[in-house]
Order: C-alpha cells, then sequence, then structure tokens
C-alpha cells in the first residue's frame, strides 16, 4: 500500500518557466472529475477519510497507520509541517470494509453492508455527495529529484500545484520530505504557511458549514 507524501504550493504564472528551466518534463495533461461523499453528519471526513468517485473509481484517502510513515524526526520536522501524507486505498472491498470501520465507531452507524458492487452502496451507508468538481491537471516530473508535480486548475477557478512523492506504507518518510523540500527549493517556493488544496477553497465557498466543522476538528 502506497502513501502520498504531498506539498501543495500556490501556482503563479512564473510557475511554468521556472518548471521548463529546472527541467521539468511534461507527463500529461488530464481532465479529472471528482465526486466526494460523506455522511449528512460528515463522519467520514470529520475523522479525515476522504471517499471519491475519480472518474468511474472509487478511491479513499485515509491518514497513514501509526508509525514511521506518520512520525518525521527532528531535521525533517519543517518541512514535514507544510506536507500531508495519506494512504490512498483503491481496491472496492478494501475500501467498503475500511468505510464501515469509520462509520461502525460513529453515533449513527448502522452494522453490517454494503454488499452492493454497484454505485447504490454509498446510500446503503448514508453516504452522499457533498463536493463535485472538475480538475484540469498537467502532471511534470522532475527525474532527478524522483517527485511528481501537479498544476490543478479547478472549474470553480482555484489554481493549486503539488510536489508529490509516494512511499511505501510503514516506511520512512525522511526521504520523501527531503526530495519535495529540494523540488520546493529549486521552484523558488518560499517558506510559506499551509497552502489550501482544491478541497478546503471549495467547502469555504459552497459548504460553509462543513468546512467550519473540519477547521474546529483541525482536518482542514
Ligand atoms: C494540505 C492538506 N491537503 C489535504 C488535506 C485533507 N484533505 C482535504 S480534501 C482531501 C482529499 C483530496 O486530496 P487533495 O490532494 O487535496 O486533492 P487532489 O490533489 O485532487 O487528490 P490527489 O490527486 O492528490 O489524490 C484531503 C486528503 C489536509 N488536511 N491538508
Ligand atoms: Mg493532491
Amino acid at each position: 500500500m502506497s502513501v502520498e507524501v504531498e506539498r501543495k504550493f500556490v501556482c503563479d504564472a512564473g510557475m511554468w518557466k521556472r518548471l521548463e528551466e529546472i527541467g521539468a518534463v511534461c507527463i500529461g495533461q488530464r481532465e479529472i472529475h471528482d465526486q466526494y461523499f460523506d455522511t449528512p453528519d460528515f463522519e467520514l471526513t470529520l475523522r479525515d477519510t476522504w471517499l471519491r468517485k475519480r472518474e468511474d473509481s472509487w478511491e479513499l484517502k485515509c491518514p497513514p497507520a501509526v508509525g514511521k510513515t506518520q512520525e518525521t524526526s527532528g531535521e525533517g520536522l519543517e518541512e514535514a509541517s507544510l506536507c500531508s501524507r495519506y494512504k490512498e486505498i483503491t481496491s472496492l472491498p478494501e475500501i467498503q470494509s475500511r468505510v464501515k470501520e469509520v462509520l461502525k465507531h460513529c453515533a449513527g452507524g448502522k452494522p453490517g453492508g454494503p454488499e452492493g458492487v454497484g454505485d447504490s452502496w454509498p446510500g446503503e451507508l448514508n453516504l452522499r455527495c457533498f463536493a463535485e468538481f472538475t480538475t484540469a491537471r498537467r502532471s511534470f516530473t522532475l527525474q532527478e529529484e524522483g517527485v511528481q508535480i501537479d498544476l490543478d486548475q479547478a472549474d470553480f477557478g482555484y489554481t493549486v500545484g503539488e510536489i508529490e512523492v509516494l512511499v511505501q506504507e510503514g516506511e520512512e518518510v525522511g526521504s520523501a520530505l527531503e526530495k519535495i523540500e529540494r523540488a520546493a527549493r529549486r521552484l523558488g517556493l518560499t517558506r510559506n504557511l499551509r497552502v489550501e488544496g482544491k478541497m478546503d477553497v471549495y467547502l469555504q465557498r459552497f459548504c460553509p458549514e462543513h468546512y467550519v466543522k473540519l477547521q474546529r476538528a483541525h482536518i482542514l
């Protein structure tokens, strides 16, 4: 199981030129349509668990198991505070099992179900789509740093970049943080505070109650 270590950055007009100057290679451009699901009481996202249907595939992003992938040794603390780490599960049976597990511990959790493999299963768990948007994503690799860089333009008018490294769950993240820090430096990223992701901006604009609850729970 891989864990995605990523740092978001503000994507200004000069970013394209800087990517070219440092030898980043464009590996593709695609449109991504995402639908995110949760219960009416936001029981998944309040546990930092993000269920989405990306194009025709289900995906679940959740914090990695406690251990090396989550901890950070002293020297990487500053970079670590700028990076997020999420396990990305793509096996539908595992997604359904994990979602049921999370909801079982909630007040309104319903045991049992889902059995369906079509798209009825979220409804059986009282999960509804709370966010839906399309992103134009242009991806680059920075070979010598071993990182991928995505430039995202969301259809609701927000642009953000991400430097991303995949590590195996349970592995040290120190080297991933160093790769991200080197790439950030080469891109001329100053020591900035946490940069808002697409979901932060989407919820602030279209689901303010949900956003406030996630902020109060220190999820966003
Ligand atoms: C910096 C940061 N990012 C996300 C979260 C939590 N979160 C909010 S929405 C969310 C799910 C979407 O993650 P994000 O990387 O923002 O979207 P996207 O880039 O389209 O997904 P990818 O293609 O990388 O899989 C998470 C994990 C957080 N607490 N802090
Ligand atoms: Mg991302």
